[in-house]
């Protein structure tokens, strides 16, 4: 088993990774009960999968687990099962001092542990991430929200979890396209702040879902950057909007196709990771070969990475620069952007000509033909 330590004060947790740790769950949460019972909030598809396994690693060690089964998909991070959840848990007897864990991808990360903040004004809880976006990035942090009708995220509140156990034998039965939507946030590591992890991934990248220590490897570096960046700035008053590299394309895309499997959010990232790029080499920030090399990685990795790969409609670009406008990066109204002098090397500027990013994005829809 890996660990990777998050170190804030009063707050520091554990991130534990390694395959086979769900049926450990119980002796591993047990240390931070008061008393022998948790409140388990799933859904359907990792409920199918493996909440028996989940429910059986808890009752080996005495300790009573209720589950609440939710709908799986983007669309369950809002209000109405931020309301569902929260008197579930509630209706459970939930006390301060007891433990609500979050079993499955970020979808379920960020709500519950959006409800866990709320809830009597903070609950503790432990994050069991169950794709490979949540054991590389939503499950580590504390950021936790829902979307509204404005845009993505833009409810939420800073709460970290008491414990993460990234068991990495549940990426098996995750499909293809979340495993690959989940590595558009690996490499987004390796192109903000580690070219070592960049060169690797072109390599190890492609063999990834087959090679279980690469896999544990991937994970463990994206988790240590994360807890890195997070112990430095935890309420992102300045490095940690690094972490966001990619993600003021992805909102707006995200937000434009209505939180639908049109585009998933690792998608959305790769996506703004490119155009990132594209943009920085356009500016004259970064060389002109770096998006190439982007492109091509995520190509090799049959990923989507450009706007020509999101089906159906879409608005034009001031229109999603409008959407943009939401970003929680925006200041005084002005757009900031993540940038990149190189691969490995990003930055955060407000200095981006509005003209610049829009005629990309017309540039980048034409192309869809
Ligand atoms: N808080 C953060 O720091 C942070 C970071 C990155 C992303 N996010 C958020 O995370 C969300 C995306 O998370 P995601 O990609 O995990 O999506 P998700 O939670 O919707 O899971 C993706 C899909 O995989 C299925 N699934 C989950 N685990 C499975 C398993 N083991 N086997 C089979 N199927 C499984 C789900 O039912 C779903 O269909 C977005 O809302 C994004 O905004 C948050
Ligand atoms: O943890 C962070 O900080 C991130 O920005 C990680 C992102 O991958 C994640 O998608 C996050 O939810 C985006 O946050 P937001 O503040 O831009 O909504
Ligand atoms: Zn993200």
């Amino acid at each position: 088993m890996e660990r990777v330590a998050v170190d804030l004060p009063g707050r520091a947790y554990e991130i534990l990774i390694g395959p086979g740790l769900t049926a450990r769950a119980g002796a591993l949460v047990a240390p931070l009960l008061r008393r022998p019972r948790v409140a388990i909030v799933t859904e359907d598809r990792v409920a199918a999968a493996h909440l028996g396994a989940l429910g059986a690693a808890f009752a080996a060690e005495g300790i009573a687990a209720e589950a609440l089964v939710l709908p799986p998909g983007e669309g369950t991070k809002c209000w109405a099962e931020l309301a569902r959840v929260t008197e579930w848990l509630l209706a459970q007897g939930v006390e301060r001092g007891d433990v609500v864990v979050a079993f499955g991808g970020g979808v379920i990360g960020d709500l519950v542990g959006f409800a866990a903040a709320i809830l009597r004004r903070g609950v503790r809880f432990v994050q069991v991430p169950t794709t490979l976006l949540a054991q590389v990035d939503s499950s580590v942090g504390g950021k936790t929200g829902i979307n509204t009708a404005q845009g993505k995220n833009l409810v939420g509140a800073f709460h970290q979890p008491s414990l993460v156990i990234a068991d990495t034998a549940l990426l098996a039965s995750l499909p293809d396209r979340d495993f690959r939507a989940g590595y558009g946030e690996v490499m987004k590591y390796g192109l903000l702040g580690d070219p070592a992890f960049w060169d690797w991934l072109e390599a190890a990248g492609p063999r990834l879902r087959d090679d279980p220590a690469a896999l544990v490897r991937a994970v463990r570096r994206s988790c240590e950057m994360k807890a890195g960046i997070v112990m430095r700035d935890e309420t992102e008053q300045g490095e940690r909007a690094l972490l966001n590299l990619g993600h003021t394309f992805c909102h707006a895309l995200e937000s434009a196709t209505g939180y639908s499997d049109r585009l998933l959010h690792g998608e959305g990232v790769a996506i703004g990771c490119a155009l990132a790029f594209e943009l920085s080499a356009r500016l004259g920030l970064c060389p002109q070969e770096e998006p190439g090399r982007v492109r091509a990685h995520l190509a090799a990795m049959g990923m989507r990475r450009d706007l020509a790969d999101i089906p159906g409609d879409l608005p034009d670009a001031e229109a999603l620069l409008a959407l943009m406008g939401q970003d929680k990066k925006v200041v005084d109204g002005q757009l900031r952007f993540v940038l990149a002098r190189r691969i490995g090397d990003a930055f955060v500027t407000g200095d981006v000509p509005r003209d610049a990013v829009r005629d990309l994005l017309s540039e980048s829809l034409a192309a869809r033909g």
